[in-house]
């Protein structure tokens, strides 16, 4: 396995240069995304460098317009970058094009998203295996019976989405992300739409999947609770790395993020940054 790798031109060719640090999920060097051009751009991410190691629950928190979503996105190859590298298991994605991205994304990521975003047509079992389907590629019988058992699916499986509470839906949504064994599953707000006791159950399962079976887990989060569950929560602040937390607890998020809430960011649901501290979600 080879990750990162330096790109470099030389006479006009790119040169790749190759070390081996097989235990990067996922790396980021240099990276820059600006919208928008002149007065108006705006640099949503301005030069963040950052590893994600193997069979970490890794969060990444950060004032609204921070930049987490935005690099969420780069990572996973979702929106392009305007200049620096990213690796998702060795390969240099930032360089790919559609069809060779694509396919790096149903190889290498597992996707799970506030919306759950399932096939409402499909049941419980179809829409687990969908992507493996859409890739031609062998369900594995007894992984999914392990996933599906550890995940409490197992009677569920003929349900359409409309039959199965918000819980269960995502949960669903999690079997997915995890069935193909990807490089690495990046969640994005997963338990936004769920109530604390479904929110902590869907946490709890992501958690297992790092402890047990070494998945790594990339989630973006308002929520402190959320954060508390993961090994470190990676802080951004006006795009930019802010610090990070190894370990976090509610409280040491709390106040590492009310560290970062800039001049000029908005906490959402809140007047003024700092103000939140009742309840914990930021
Ligand atoms: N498509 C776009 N066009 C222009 N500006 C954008 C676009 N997407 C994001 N931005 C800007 O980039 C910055 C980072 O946005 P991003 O959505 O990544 O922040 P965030 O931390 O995820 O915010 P939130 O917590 O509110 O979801 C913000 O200033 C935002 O207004």
């Amino acid at each position: 396995m080879h990750s990162p790798e330096r790109q470099h031109s030389r006479g006009g060719v790119t040169m790749t240069e190759t070390h081996s640090t097989g235990d990067t999920a996922v790396a980021a060097r240099a990276l820059r995304k600006t919208y928008g051009r002149g007065e108006s751009a705006v640099a949503a991410l301005a030069d963040v460098s950052v590893d994600f190691p193997r069979g970490q629950f890794a969060a990444v928190m950060g004032p609204s317009g921070s930049g987490k979503s935005t690099l969420m996105h780069c990572l996973a190859g979702l929106d392009t970058v305007s200049s620096g590298t990213v690796w998702i298991d060795g390969t240099p994605i930032t360089g790919l094009r559609d069809r060779g991205l694509t396919r790096l994304r149903r190889e290498k990521i597992g996707f799970v998203f506030q919306a759950y975003n399932l096939v409402p047509t499909l049941t419980a079992r179809q829409n687990i295996v969908l992507p493996l389907a859409l890739a031609r590629r062998r369900v594995d019988r007894a992984w999914f019976d392990e996933v599906v058992q550890t995940l409490g699916l197992t009677g569920r499986l003929k349900h359409r989405p409309h039959e199965l509470s918000g819980g269960q839906q995502q949960r669903v949504a999690v079997a997915r992300a995890l069935l193909g064994r990807p490089a690495v599953i990046f969640a994005d707000e997963p338990t936004g739409n769920l109530d604390s006791v479904a929110g902590a159950e869907v946490l709890a399962l992501l958690r297992t999947s790092v402890a047990q079976w070494g998945q790594t887990v990339i989630m973006v989060t308002h929520d402190a609770v959320a954060a508390a569950y993961s090994d470190r929560v990676v802080l951004l602040g006006d795009g930019r790395l802010a610090g990070e937390l190894h370990a976090p607890t509610v409280d040491s998020v709390l106040s590492a993020l009310h560290g970062v809430a800039l001049p000029g960011s908005v906490l959402p649901g809140s007047a003024l940054p700092g103000s939140v501290l009742p309840g914990s979600t930021l």
